[in-house]
């Protein structure tokens, strides 16, 4: 029950005084209805023409007046009366279901801008450790879940609310009755505990197979060109066959389960009631305008009971969902980059004379070797520095060290002899732009992928960007820079894509470009062209590379050669390709050989 407290806290500070207003309403409405109900009988009887055979004198203290009034008179008065709180009781009822939206609605668009938030400013350590899908499908189905969640929310402190009402109003007329009503009742809120066990579990499955399910299809989609080319459509239907057979059993669980409930309740209810109808009139001797009335009482309650206990089997099912919501919270909390209110505060850095990493060693939660040993490297401004080495050396995990994404296990990344600390490591990133081997475009125009960065750019210098990248082809296109791209810039070659995304990382005029493997896709003449532009910046801007293809690093005035995490190398192009023992020589050996 914590994860509803802490919802329910989270409910009243985001609501405040709308939660009031909308409890003050819920009192209402149970007053009237209430009042409503118990009013009917005696009224109607007070008129005459039906005979209740009960004197209301002395709980009514309009019945004498109405006594000596003509029939029809008193009839019209009752009856307009009755419409009256009728009318009265629907209009603050749409008003409260109208209130209930406005505070399920602020109360989930705080939950999902929180939420994104607080994982957009986690740190790269969190997003290592996480499934992408896992968080699209928080943001998307269980947020939905939870939504329900607070509607039911709310209507369960309703049925509280008018139960409680009720239950005094009964109190009033007969208190020997309304505490036997109280205690089997009590009996079999008692009774529905497994109902709401059994339902947490049920709700935790739904999560689970949800999670499953988004992750699967998500993967299925975005694999789609692999599951085609190698024919593995047929293993993919049979998942998802599977998976939509487990889902559909879930939901039958969830409604036999619910069903159940209902059915053992009102069977349970009907011989309390038989029980206690009995007790009334042979033990407790009841008149039978009492008995009326507690026809009344338990016809309007227990409908009642029965809704707070499908509301309790409900809201349970729904509670591991507040629960994932809350469990992530408090991780992005601790892998919280920066204080919210230093964001609005954060300017590019302007590094002077380098980045250096001292003794810097660093390794992957899952892994058990370390994936960066010992390194002591700098880089200095405005130079080209690049990284060479075999696959799975460290050159990725060393760039995002540089970029303060991975955090140093051992040592320290100085920037201008300054330590890399939460309170520089958002401005270093702010005079970076990066440029990932499998860039990202979103499906949208190249004029609005450019402009992502830097969203004051002039029709100019997005051509000079392009030009620069030469990604010149952009003007051949129909629509030029308004093309759109497709779904993460399927409509354009590898290449095309790679050349864009170098163009938006130029256009945002960084102090630091950081190019790994980002040329990888080009071919021979828009490389050279690539190195060209490139060659232009040096002295300009900070440049490191990662490359396999090494003749794009000829340039660089200093080469890191890694290996299994040590730097095994370092020096000028030129010095380390004449040892042809070491590594790199051996690496530029190996792809003369290749190219003939
Ligand atoms: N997210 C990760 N979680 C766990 N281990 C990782 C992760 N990323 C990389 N590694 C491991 O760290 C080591 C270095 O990987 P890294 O990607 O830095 O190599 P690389 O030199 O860039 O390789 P490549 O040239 O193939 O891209 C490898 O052993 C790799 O398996």
């Amino acid at each position: 029950m914590n994860e509803l407290f802490y919802f329910l806290k989270r409910l009243y500070i985001l609501s405040g005084k709308i939660l009031y207003l909308n409890i003050v309403g819920m009192v209402l409405i149970g007053i009237f209805e209430g009042v409503g109900i118990f009013l009917l009988i005696p009224l109607i009887g007070l008129t005459g023409i039906v005979d209740v055979g009960y004197d209301y004198s002395s709980i009514f203290w309009l019945y004498s007046n109405f006594k000596e009034m003509p029939q029809t008179l008193g009839l019209i008065i009752v009856l307009g009366a009755y419409a009256f709180l009728i009318i009265a009781q629907s209009y603050f009822q749409r008003n409260q279901s109208i209130l209930n939206a406005k505070i399920q609605q602020n109360f989930i668009r705080h939950l999902r801008e929180e939420t994104y938030n607080s994982i957009l400013k986690a740190n790269w350590g969190f997003f290592l450790k996480k499934k992408k899908t896992d968080l699209l499908n928080l943001m998307s189905l269980e947020l939905n879940r939870v939504a329900g969640g607070t509607t039911l929310f709310l209507q369960f402190i309703s049925s509280l609310i008018f139960t409680f009402i009720q239950l005094c109003l009964a109190f009033w007329l007969s208190a020997s009755m309304t505490i036997s009503l109280i205690i089997l009742g009590s009996l079999l809120l008692i009774f529905s505990k497994t109902f709401v066990k059994k339902s947490k579990e049920f709700g935790e499955d739904t999560m689970l197979l949800s999670k499953e399910f988004i992750g699967g299809v998500t993967d299925h989609f975005n694999g789609i060109k692999e599951i085609k080319s190698n024919s593995l459509e047929e293993n993919h239907i049979n998942w998802f066959h599977n998976i939509s057979g487990e889902i559909e059993k879930n939901i039958l669980n969830i409604v036999r389960l619910k069903t159940l409930s209902q059915f053992v309740y009102k069977i349970v209810s009907a011989l309390l009631i038989v029980t206690f109808v009995f007790v009334a009139i042979k033990v407790l001797k009841t008149q039978p305008a009492q008995l009326m009335l507690i026809i009344v009482i338990f016809s309007r309650l227990w409908p009642r009971l029965a809704g707070i206990q499908s509301n309790l089997e409900q809201l349970s099912s729904v509670l591991p969902s507040f629960k994932s919501f809350q469990d992530l919270q408090a991780e992005c909390q601790i892998a919280k980059e920066l204080e919210e209110e230093n964001y609005k505060k954060i300017e590019p850095i302007s590094i002077l004379r380098g980045i250096e990493c001292k003794h810097v060693s660093f390794k992957y939660q899952t892994q058990s070797n370390y994936a960066l040993k010992k390194i002591n490297l700098y880089v200095p401004t405005n130079c080209m520095t690049a990284i060479v080495g075999p696959s799975g050396a460290g050159k990725s995990t060393l760039i995002d060290m540089i970029m303060g994404l991975n955090i140093p296990e051992e040592g320290q990344v100085l920037i201008d002899g300054n330590p890399l600390l939460k309170d520089n490591l958002l401005s270093l990133r702010k005079s970076i732009s990066y440029v990932p081997q499998d860039p990202f475009l979103f499906n949208t125009s190249i004029r609005e992928n450019m402009m992502i960065v830097n969203p004051q750019a002039t029709e100019a210098q997005m051509w000079e960007s392009l030009e620069f990248a030469a990604a010149d082809f952009v003007k051949n296109l129909p629509k030029g820079l308004d093309t759109k791209i497709g779904d993460r810039g399927i409509r354009l070659s590898g290449g095309e894509r790679q050349r864009i995304v170098l163009a938006r990382a130029i256009l945002r005029n960084p102090a630091v470009l950081v190019l790994d493997e980002a040329t990888s896709s080009l071919d021979t003449e828009n490389e050279a062209k690539v190195q060209q532009a490139l060659e232009q910046l040096k002295g300009k801007m900070t440049i490191i590379v990662i490359a396999h293809r090494l003749s794009t690093i000829r340039n660089a005035e200093q080469v890191i050669v890694l290996e299994e995490g040590r730097i095994v190398q370092q020096g000028n192009f030129n010095e380390l390709a004449m040892d042809k023992k070491n590594v790199f020589g051996k690496l530029l050996g190996k792809q003369l050989e290749v190219m003939g």
